[in-house]
């Protein structure tokens, strides 16, 4: 097992999570707020008291944002601060504010881990990699509409 402290020396692999967590963030939309004031956002008059539904998806691959937003390129997220914990509103996979996601350390420090030691153990190759379809499906969370097929070998 590789130590969890060793993560702190690996910017690329936390960069491959973000990446992953921009453009297949399991929950599409946020929960619903409510605005508690009138406000005009984009041209649009909000008056208080709205139920405002928060697009995190499309936040996420919003072409005025992020360059080239469907490409996966983790090294977008090389030596920049932007990061997922509801700071930086470009990147909310885990919402943000009150509501924001209470297990946010928790399944960063857990997806890191898993990732970081299957990687290091194993040797990922496509069973199909001429047919690999990122298509979504919608729902409570959204989740891939084909499975992915991977041959994972035992490093020596
Ligand atoms: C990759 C993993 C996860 C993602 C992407 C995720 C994402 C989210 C999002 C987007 C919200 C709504 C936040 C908002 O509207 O601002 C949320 C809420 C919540 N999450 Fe997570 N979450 C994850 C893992 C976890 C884990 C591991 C736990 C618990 C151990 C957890 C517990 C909760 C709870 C309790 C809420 C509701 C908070 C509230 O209503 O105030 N989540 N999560």
């Amino acid at each position: 097992m590789i130590p969890e402290d060793d993560i702190d020396k690996m910017p690329y692999l936390k960069a491959v999570l973000k990446e992953t967590l921009r453009l297949h963030a399991p929950a599409a939309l946020l929960l619903p707020r409510e605005s508690t004031k009138d406000v005009k956002l984009l041209g649009y008059d909000i008056p208080s008291g709205t139920q405002v539904m928060i697009n995190a998806w499309a936040i996420a691959r919003d072409p005025s944002i992020w360059e080239e937003p469907e490409e996966f390129s983790p090294e977008r997220f090389l030596n920049t601060p932007t990061d997922y914990r509801g700071l930086h509103f470009e990147l909310i996979p885990f919402g943000a504010g009150r509501r924001g996601c209470p297990g946010t350390s928790f399944a960063i420090a857990i997806g890191e881990f898993a990732l970081e030691n299957l990687v290091y153990k194993f040797e990922f190759t496509s069973a199909d990699e001429d047919s690999l379809d990122m298509t979504e499906r919608d729902g409570m969370t959204v989740k891939r509409k084909y499975p992915i097929h991977v041959i994972a070998t035992p490093c020596e």
